[in-house]
């Protein structure tokens, strides 16, 4: 009996085995035939290990300010458009200013926006506006755009800003801050569609720990997977619940995009997807947040190390500050006469590079420089190449406002992506950066406390979120302003 049931599970192994190795095979014999038949018009480069292809050289390679290591050291080998493997798909990898824009320009027909990860799925849902294409994701746009960059700006918004701002800016007084953590908090209540930040604060938390999946997603015991993941199910109830008051209190604040979601909703448009309104809004959220508070905290970062930028920049705002007196504040005239802020946030986002690449994946198989992008392939468009190549900016790893001074309109410089999918919070961002600086740079004076090194992980950040001791101007006589 016994010699039975040995020769039973014996069989059984060998006949699971030869199974899981037959489907081995024929993936790598499929994979192989394709890129066989492809070889010739691949562009160049190599595959790294089976299954986990360079991920870890990629995650490993650190990247910090304007250097991304992997993709320079791959760039230097085999040029501006090149081949690797990354997060379980076979990615090309474009470094070139031309080629990044007839990528992004040809949204919808030739590529289109995808999450560059699984895991960047199961932290923002299934449906982010990243995921949403064509007719539906013009529609969302429109209303977003409008949302964040219409005339509305000019008045309403600009006012709030200011005062959300001024507020939060007053309990920096006299304190150690980490910049770039409080920086998050101004982002997120701006993103939160101008609610009171004070409401907020709990929400964030939620938010803050749930983006942390993205660094981890192993769902093993002792990872901090299952704590990120109950604080991102916790988030999600509370953003549903709130989409719901808004349908049905109908508060002015009630944002376009929501109402057009709602209506295709109630249209059965979006049946089988009751969680689009809830995946867009963490979306938004996503992108909005992350990236303006690191804007923030990178100008504080260049002007801290550029002592001449820094006392132009005083100067410019001084002389906004003296014209208008204490109580007055920012009018949109003031705003557009800011030159030199201008050109500081040009080059804090051309040197800081706060999205340094996007994602996209080819839907046929598209001929570049000679090469076949196969349909179905990753491309990481690494807008960051450009930012920092000699050949297209003098001293490109130096912080130069006045450089812009002298540059037009200039087709390198894509900080806010290109295309149907360029950010609608552009203006947004640009406002909302301008009236930080006016306030922080008229109020305040500071001092960096040591030396804070950049991560990625899971975006890129300052470990210690980059720490300052905020002085009140008072009390701060090196300050122009006083003189
Ligand atoms: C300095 C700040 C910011 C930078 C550098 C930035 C950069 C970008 C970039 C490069 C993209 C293109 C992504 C792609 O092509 O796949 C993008 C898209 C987007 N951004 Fe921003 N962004 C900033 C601030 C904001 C703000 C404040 C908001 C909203 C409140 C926002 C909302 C969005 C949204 C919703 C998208 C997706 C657009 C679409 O898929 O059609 N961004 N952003």
């Amino acid at each position: 009996m016994l010699q039975y049931l040995t020769l039973y599970s014996l069989t059984a192994v060998l006949v699971l085995t030869s199974s899981v190795l037959a489907l081995l095979l024929s993936w790598l014999w499929l994979r192989h035939s394709t890129l066989f038949l492809k070889r010739k018009s691949l562009p160049p480069g190599g595959m790294g290990w089976p299954i986990i292809g360079q991920s870890l050289e990629f995650l490993a390679s650190r990247p910090s300010l304007a250097s991304q290591p992997f993709i320079e050291r791959h760039s230097a080998r085999y040029g501006d458009i090149f081949k690797c493997h990354l997060f379980g798909n076979p990615f090309i990898i474009s470094t070139n200013a031309k080629i990044n824009d007839y990528i992004l320009r040809n949204e919808d027909v030739l590529f289109q926006s995808c999450q560059p990860t699984r895991a960047h799925t199961w932290v923002l849902g299934e449906k982010t506006l990243t995921d949403i294409h064509t007719d539906m994701h013009m529609k969302i746009r429109d209303a977003l755009t409008d949302l964040l960059s219409s005339d509305k700006s000019k008045g309403e918004i600009f006012d709030l800003l200011q005062n959300m701002m001024s507020t939060k800016l007053g309990s920096w007084q006299d304190q150690f801050v980490h910049v770039q953590h409080e920086a998050t908090s101004l982002g997120f209540a701006y993103v939160w569609f101008f609610d009171a930040y004070l409401e907020l604060e709990d929400l964030q938390a939620l938010y803050n720990e749930s983006k942390n999946l993205l660094a981890f997603p192993l769902n093993i015991p002792g990872s901090g997977y299952r704590r990120h993941a109950e604080c991102h199910r916790r988030l999600i109830t509370v953003l549903r619940k709130r989409i719901d008051e808004w349908r049905t209190s109908k508060l002015e604040t009630y944002p376009d995009f929501l109402e057009i979601l709602w209506n295709e909703e109630q249209n059965g448009n979006l049946k089988d997807n009751s969680n689009l309104a809830l995946d867009c809004l963490m979306g938004i959220l996503f992108h909005g947040e992350e990236t303006t508070a690191m804007a923030m905290t990178l100008i504080i970062k260049f002007l801290s190390e550029s002592p001449r930028a820094l006392d132009q920049i005083k100067e410019e705002h001084a002389a906004i500050y003296k014209r208008k007196g204490k109580a007055k504040s920012l009018t949109w005239e003031d705003y557009e006469s800011m030159e030199f802020t201008k050109n500081v946030i040009k080059e804090s986002l051309r040197l800081g590079n706060v999205v340094p690449w996007v994602c996209r994946v080819a839907l046929q198989d598209v001929e570049i420089k000679g090469f076949i992008i196969p349909k179905g392939w990753k491309v990481l468009v690494f807008l960051m190449g450009p930012h920092i190549d000699g050949t297209c900016y003098h001293d490109p790893k130096s912080f130069n406002p006045w450089r812009w001074k002298a540059i037009g309109n200039d087709s390198n410089f894509i900080p806010y992506g290109a295309g149907l999918r360029c950010c609608p919070g552009e203006k947004a961002a640009n406002m909302l950066l301008t009236i930080f600086l006016h306030l922080f740079i008229t109020k305040y004076s500071w001092q960096v406390v040591g030396e804070d090194d950049m991560i990625c992980f899971p975006v890129m950040t300052f470990q210690e979120g980059f720490p300052v001791v905020v002085k009140d101007v008072k009390d701060a006589d090196e300050c122009l302003i006083l003189h």
